[in-house]
């Protein structure tokens, strides 16, 4: 299996002295192609860090970021906004869909910026996925928030990047919405072999992933493969244990 990303040492230091925080302190991991990951952990253990070094919109005190071969810690700003743009893919918990364009023109926004040629077979096999043809016309507004979710997560895939991050994409969703929302990335994962890594605190969530990843207090605590909501659930309840009794 080939490794999309991968972050080497990641450690990311906020303040000095008696405010001082290791908001990530030595994280490896790797992101293999085709594979949908969830990251896990308590607030403030460093996950939201973490994706955004991994995705280039933050930069790590040290330690490195490969996407693909690339160190992309070493890149200048400019060809670093370029890759971004080209080859990751976001989800935000907020949709961050401009709301005077059409969901059709939000998801098509990233390729007629970069004024790229649309794939055609693929935006229509993303846009297919999404079960949202005969909303395609309508403004955000006029959508429900797990339409303009699906909307996002389809504007993330349009120029078919190599990575998608989604930061807590279902965190402003109810249940049967957030359903529809996971079920797209697991489809673009399984029928297409995109590559996922998402941000949550829902088991749930989670269970749609092949991995987690829990975090605490910025470290790499623990891994799990295919996950259902109980494993990550009963794993969740072990490191709490762990740490209380640490701690
Ligand atoms: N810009 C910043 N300046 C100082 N400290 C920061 C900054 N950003 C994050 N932190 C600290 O780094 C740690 C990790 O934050 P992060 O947002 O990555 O956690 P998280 O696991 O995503 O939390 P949540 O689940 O609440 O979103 C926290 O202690 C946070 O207070």
């Amino acid at each position: 299996m080939s490794v999309a990303v991968r972050g080497s040492g990641l450690w990311k230091r906020y303040g000095s002295g008696q405010t001082q925080v290791d908001a990530l302190a030595d994280v490896t991991a790797e992101f293999g192609q085709g594979r949908f990951t969830a990251i896990m952990g308590p607030s403030g253990s460093g996950k939201s860090t973490l994706l955004h070094c991994l995705a280039g919109l933050d930069k790590p005190t040290a330690g490195q970021v490969f996407v693909g071969d690339l160190d992309i810690t070493r890149l200048p700003e400019k060809q670093l906004t370029h890759l971004r743009r080209d080859r990751i893919g976001f989800v935000f918990q907020a949709f961050n869909l401009v709301p005077t364009l059409t969901a059709l023109e939000n998801i098509t926004l990233p390729l007629d910026l970069a004024g790229r040629k649309f794939d055609q077979e693929w935006l229509d096999t993303v846009i297919d996925t999404i079960g949202l043809k005969d909303r395609l016309g309508h403004k955000p507004s006029e959508l429900s928030g797990g339409q303009q979710q699906r909307v996002a997560c389809a504007r993330a895939l349009a120029a078919r990047p190599d990575v998608v991050f989604a930061d807590e994409p279902t965190g402003n969703l109810d249940s049967r919405s957030s359903a529809d929302v996971l079920a797209f990335l697991h489809r673009s994962v399984r029928d297409f072999g995109q590559t996922v890594v998402m941000v949550t605190h829902d088991p749930t969530a989670a269970s749609y992933a092949d991995r987690v990843l829990f975090l605490a207090d910025g470290e790499l605590r623990s891994e799990l493969l295919d996950p259902t909501a109980e494993s990550v659930l009963d794993t969740m309840k072990q490191l709490d244990a762990t740490a209380a009794a640490a701690g």
